[in-house]
């Protein structure tokens, strides 16, 4: 039997008083796509950065087809595109510098780039629509194009793992369409990806499946079950037919 993509055994995480993931648990097939979805404050990020081991946990434990945290950012089997990038937007780099680091992993301690990572690079660039931007300094871009810049970078690691934190945020809806393609096409590459998101009505075309959180795993399965009219008014206070199919 294969390992699961992405297997959280009973993740309990504090923050000082503050309790942010209690007990939560959650597997994941490979080339799957799963909608994380909760209020602000749910523990969303927090559990992106337990998985990775960025953050203690108190209890519980992540696997990742079959490897810990640690050696599973080694190995390059995970990559995360955070909510917000900690970057001197200032400092000179170009969009196409940013994307090749997604391959600093596979290019040993000389970080000489080869073939086969010039080519991942380009064809990172081309699926996010970015390829004419791959010389712009990347302090002189939009938000949304910085955004895709991290996701390109994500694409060029290749690893079978993504953990995408509101990739959408920002975004105009046009670019928001290309990503959803691009994740798509991803998946039926064979990569699984967790992807947290507000856009609850695209969350159907998005994932095949979906995580409610609220510091607990409140549920999981298709999207339109994990998103009941009840839940969606007792947790977000929206109605029912916010989402859904076309419904944007
Ligand atoms: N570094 C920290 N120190 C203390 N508390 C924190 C820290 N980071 C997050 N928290 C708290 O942990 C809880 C979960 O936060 P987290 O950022 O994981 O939520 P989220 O679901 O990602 O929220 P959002 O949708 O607003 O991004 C919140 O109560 C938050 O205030």
């Amino acid at each position: 039997m294969t390992a699961p993509a992405l297997q959280v055994s009973d993740l309990t995480v504090r923050y000082g008083e503050v309790l942010a993931l209690d007990s939560v648990s959650l597997a994941l097939d490979p080339a799957r796509i799963c909608g994380l979805v909760g209020t602000n404050g749910s523990g969303k990020t927090t559990l992106f950065k337990a998985i990775l081991g960025l953050v203690a946990a108190e209890d519980g434990q992540v696997r990742m087809h079959g490897h810990r945290p640690r050696a599973a950012r080694a190995k390059g089997v995970v990559s995360y595109v955070p909510q917000t990038e900690q970057v001197d937007w200032q400092f000179p780099v170009r969009v196409i510098d940013v994307v090749l680091m997604g391959r600093y992993g596979r290019m040993g301690p000389t970080r000489r780039p080869r073939r086969a990572d010039h080519d991942a690079v380009a064809a990172a660039l081309e699926r996010t629509g970015l390829t004419h931007l791959a010389h712009r300094q990347i302090g002189a871009l939009s938000g949304g194009q910085r955004k895709r810049v991290f996701i390109a970078r994500a694409i060029a690691q290749d690893a079978s793992l993504l953990l995408l934190d509101e990739p959408f945020s920002g975004v105009d809806r046009r670019a928001q369409a290309d990503i959803v393609d691009v994740l798509h096409a991803m998946r039926h590459e064979g990569h699984t990806l967790l992807v947290s998101t507000h856009d609850l009505a695209g969350l159907a075309r998005l994932c095949d499946e979906a995580v409610l959180l609220q510091r607990r795993v409140v549920a999981h399965g298709p999207p339109e079950q994990v998103l009941t009219p009840h839940r969606l008014a007792e947790a977000f206070g929206v109605p029912a037919h916010t989402v859904g199919e076309g419904a944007q």
